[in-house]
């Protein structure tokens, strides 16, 4: 998966911009607020339909004009694939491949395999459980098209059944029938999320422990841990033996949308007890590990976008990660650093070729 050219109009701080890219390595250096990271994001919207940095889709047009439009020309399996994502305010974001619209967006999630590195995955140790769950959900939805679906279908019914929890205790009474509508669609949905996020799991983690003693020389030992209500039994059978609690709750108390993901290191839970060199490593061992379950699941070298990911590591780890990036068969990489010089060094020492953009 290669991205040859990139073009942008209106796209946050860029007014209008074209890139023409190498097919191996590409930096973006300069100063802080150049557009650096936008530029990554820019590219990370190609593959997902949306920014990676700012959920709020307006926000990502140039203030004061009235549309953004990123376009990027990317080569997959030898064909020239066209991907535009476009959106003019007060209209609906537009996503196109080969000129033509996709009806769903989810459609065309996995078409371009892409793994980001970044600062901002920091919120995956420090943040709520929601944010890990995002991110197993991110990886195995883009190799497992009907996983997406049982988590929409899902969450549809969670909030179906929160809904008429709350509808129980503000009217007085109580409906068993209705809920056991719910439980049942919740069972089928949640056992299937949980049967793939668990077989995920058992691939993922070996690959992501073996990543990190790469990154650290095995100093220090880390775990990663799947914790779920369904390890406990049928979440139907938790539903119902859960159900005055839910009641007194007013929402449902047990499920897959509770499920979460241990980081631990030498046993302790890293977000208490790692230093920020090795959170910084642990996290990027686990987009690591996601860049290596995607290439195994479709056969394609995602595209790699490293943000500014060489502050807070020592030499060795940061030899480790280029060693990494050199040995083995990375595809297309894109690096965002304040420090040209630093980046060149880095780069020269991989022997791949090589562009640096200076914004
Ligand atoms: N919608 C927008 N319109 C105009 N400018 C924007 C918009 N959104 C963000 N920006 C600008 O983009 C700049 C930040 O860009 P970016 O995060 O890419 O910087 P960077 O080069 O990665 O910086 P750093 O080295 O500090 O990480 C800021 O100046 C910000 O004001």
């Amino acid at each position: 998966m290669i991205l040859n050219t990139l073009s942008l109009v209106n796209y946050k701080n860029f007014e209008s911009q074209v890139f023409d890219f190498d097919a191996k390595i590409n930096c973006f250096v300069g100063v802080n607020g150049v557009g650096k990271t936008n530029a990554l994001d820019a590219i990370y919207h190609l593959a997902f339909g949306k920014s990676y940095f700012n959920p709020i889709a307006l926000q990502n047009i140039k203030h004061d004009t009235e549309f953004f439009v990123v376009d990027g020309n990317f080569e997959k399996h030898k064909r020239t694939e066209k991907i535009i994502v476009s959106l003019k305010r007060g209209q609906k974001k537009i996503i196109k491949r080969n000129g033509k619209a996709y009806e769903k967006f989810s459609e065309h999630i996995g078409f371009i395999p892409l793994v980001i590195i970044s600062p901002a995955d920091r919120d995956l140790i420090i943040e709520g459980s929601d944010t890990r769950r995002k991110f197993i959900d991110s990886v195995i939805s883009q190799s497992d098209k009907t996983y997406l679906a049982s988590l929409i279908a899902y969450n549809k019914v969670l909030s179906q059944r929160n809904a008429l929890l709350k509808y129980f205790a503000l009217n007085n009474t109580f409906n068993g029938d209705t809920l056991t509508i719910y439980n049942e669609q919740l069972n089928t949905f949640g056992n299937d999320i949980f049967k793939k996020r668990d077989e995920f799991l058992k691939i993922f983690i070996p690959i992501f422990k073996e990543r990190y003693q790469a990154i650290c020389q095995s100093k220090e030992t880390i775990d990663l841990k799947y914790k779920s209500d369904l390890f406990n039994g049928e979440l139907i059978h938790l539903l119902e033996s859960n159900l005055n609690k839910d009641k007194a709750l007013q929402y449902t108390s047990v499920g897959s949308h509770k499920d979460d993901l241990v980081f631990l290191i030498d046993k302790f839970p890293i977000k208490k007890f790692g230093s920020q060199g090795q959170q910084k490593s642990f996290l990027i061992a686990l987009k690591l590990a996601q860049f290596d379950f995607i290439k195994q699941q479709s056969g394609v070298s995602p595209i790699l976008l490293l943000d500014d990911i060489f502050d807070k590591l020592d030499e060795n780890r940061v030899a480790q990660i280029i060693s990494l990036v050199d040995d083995e068969n990375f595809g297309q990489i894109f690096i965002s650093d304040t420090h040209a010089d630093r980046t060149e060094n880095i780069v020269k020492q991989i022997h791949q070729s090589y562009k640096l953009f200076k914004l």
